[in-house]
């Protein structure tokens, strides 16, 4: 089983999240923030694109601007984020530390950023681990859109080891986690805004300075 019930935060869901992490690599998790929170989240999100606080997202080593992906991102903040981003992280974070007591997986850090798809958008099959880097270990994607229907399209399209795959459409609420090393995947365009918050569980990475 891999969509796991909505939680009564805590270390319960968190147990479910590691063990279909350890069978299936990947599991959807409901119920990480309050309904407030995530649309509190949401609200900033959609305020900073607003604002075009948002910047064209970039690939690769050569950061030029792509074809393979039609989002709008901004970083969260290290040291100055809003209340909102804040509280994500901490979850996030208390996430990442049951990960690693059960799963050994020496996450050290998570890193976030908001994510816009105007209609139309999408981004093209691709692994989340870098060319130059194996820092990233766990994708986890937090959706924030109210009232999502299939009609919107906009799916994540997670490609399966035995060739198939599964279409996750980006609910307020849901956090889709993923090991990045295993899982191709890609966003399906939708006909509505399409709102996110993308992160990663990071790991030293090998070569890297400490
Ligand atoms: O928004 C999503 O569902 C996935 C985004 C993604 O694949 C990425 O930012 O690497
Ligand atoms: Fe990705």
């Amino acid at each position: 089983m891999v969509t796991l019930a909505p939680m009564n935060i805590d270390s319960n869901a968190f147990g479910r999240v590691t063990d279909a992490l350890a069978a299936d690599g990947w599991c959807v998790l409901p119920g990480l923030l309050s309904a407030a929170q995530t649309q509190a989240l949401a609200a900033e999100c959609r305020a900073l694109h607003e604002a075009r606080r948002l910047a064209p997202a970039r690939v690769g080593i050569a950061r030029t601007a792509t074809p393979l992906r039609g989002d709008s991102t901004q970083w969260f903040p290290a040291g100055a984020m809003s209340a909102a981003q804040q509280a994500f992280m901490d979850r996030l974070d208390a996430l990442r530390v049951a990960l690693n007591r059960k799963l050994m997986l020496g996450l050290v850090e998570c890193e976030a950023h908001y994510a816009v798809y105007p209609p139309g958008a999408g981004y093209a099959r691709h692994l989340d681990r870098l060319r130059d880097s194996d820092a990233r270990v766990v994708s986890a994607v937090f959706y924030l859109n109210e009232s999502w229907q299939e009609t919107d399209g906009g799916a994540l399209r997670l490609y399966l080891e035995d060739g198939g795959y599964r279409d996750i459409l980006p609910h307020a609420g849901s956090l889709l986690l993923f090991l990045s090393a295993q899982f191709e995947h890609e966003v399906l365009p939708a006909t509505r805004d399409r709102l996110s918050i993308a992160c990663w569980m990071r790991q030293r990475a090998l070569g890297a300075a400490g």
